[in-house]
């Protein structure tokens, strides 16, 4: 496994804008790292900018020896391989024409990946799950968090070290939430989660380090337990103090 390297990266919309200044984030083999801050912190374009979907202004971002390089295909296609996305709205996330087969196997497909497909689709549906009839179903036929469910599978399907989240349990009722982080819980055993939440609760409970982001900025980062203890930055007060927390 491999090491996400963000060295002082910084990054605008426009030229006027800075929306992250100089974060600086190391992602390491194995340890999950939750992504806190208010709405418009600047946490999707954080995880944007890990995807390869946007490029930093100033500042690099490693994959263990590489710097992320949007420009070569070679490269993406490993990184594709490696790094995988889950969004948060299980409804839009999902092509509703297509069946769940075809929607898990998508990363199989597009990074050309050798194998039987159903079979490793079918391995996927059953890590988050779910039964394997719902193979040739479409996503209509399930709810929210089984597509959320679905949703994971596809991001996992293709064996990646690391699957960023973004804000992957928040449109979900408080129960389904419960147990689609417990599902989070458990593929972080074998794989690096990057979630990003402003809800610090479903951090606590998923992720051994965090990073606090106020106005594009890292005002507090560390091992969660020592943060949630003892936040020192006024910011990480504020939020523990302001944040609806998720039953434990
Ligand atoms: N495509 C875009 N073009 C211009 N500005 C953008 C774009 N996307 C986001 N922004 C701005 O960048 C800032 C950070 O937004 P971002 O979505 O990264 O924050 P966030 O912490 O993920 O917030 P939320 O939790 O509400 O999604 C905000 O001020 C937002 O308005």
């Amino acid at each position: 496994m491999m090491m996400l390297d963000l060295q002082n990266v910084s990054f605008g919309y426009s030229r006027q804008q800075t929306t992250l200044d100089n974060v600086s984030i190391s992602v390491r083999p194995g340890v999950s790292v939750g992504l806190v801050g208010e709405s418009g912190s600047g946490k999707t374009t954080l995880l944007r900018l890990m995807l390869g979907l946007i490029r930093p202004t100033s500042g690099s971002i490693r994959f263990g020896e590489e710097i992320l390089d949007t420009g070569s295909s070679a490269f993406m296609q490993r990184y594709r391989r490696a790094v995988q996305p889950v969004f948060q709205d299980p409804y839009s996330s999902l092509d509703p024409r297509q069946r769940v087969i075809d929607i898990i196997g998508e990363p199989l497909r597009s990074l050309r990946i050798p194998g039987d497909r159903t079979q490793a689709v079918t391995a996927a549906l059953e890590a988050v799950g779910l039964p394997a009839d719902a193979l040739h179903r479409y996503p209509h036929e399930f709810s929210g968090g089984q597509r959320q469910r679905i949703a994971i599978a596809r991001a996992i399907v293709a064996r990646p070290q690391i699957v960023l989240a973004d804000e992957a349990v928040s449109a979900l009722d408080l129960s389904t939430r419960i147990r689609i982080v417990e599902l989070f819980k458990t593929l972080a055993e074998k794989l690096t989660l990057v979630f990003v939440s402003h809800d610090l609760g479903v951090v606590a409970a998923l992720c051994e380090e965090m990073v606090i982001l106020e106005r594009g900025k890292v005002v507090e980062s560390g091992k969660t337990r020592d943060i949630l203890a003892t936040p020192k930055h006024p910011y990480t007060q504020r939020l523990l103090a302001s944040i609806p927390r998720m039953p434990a």
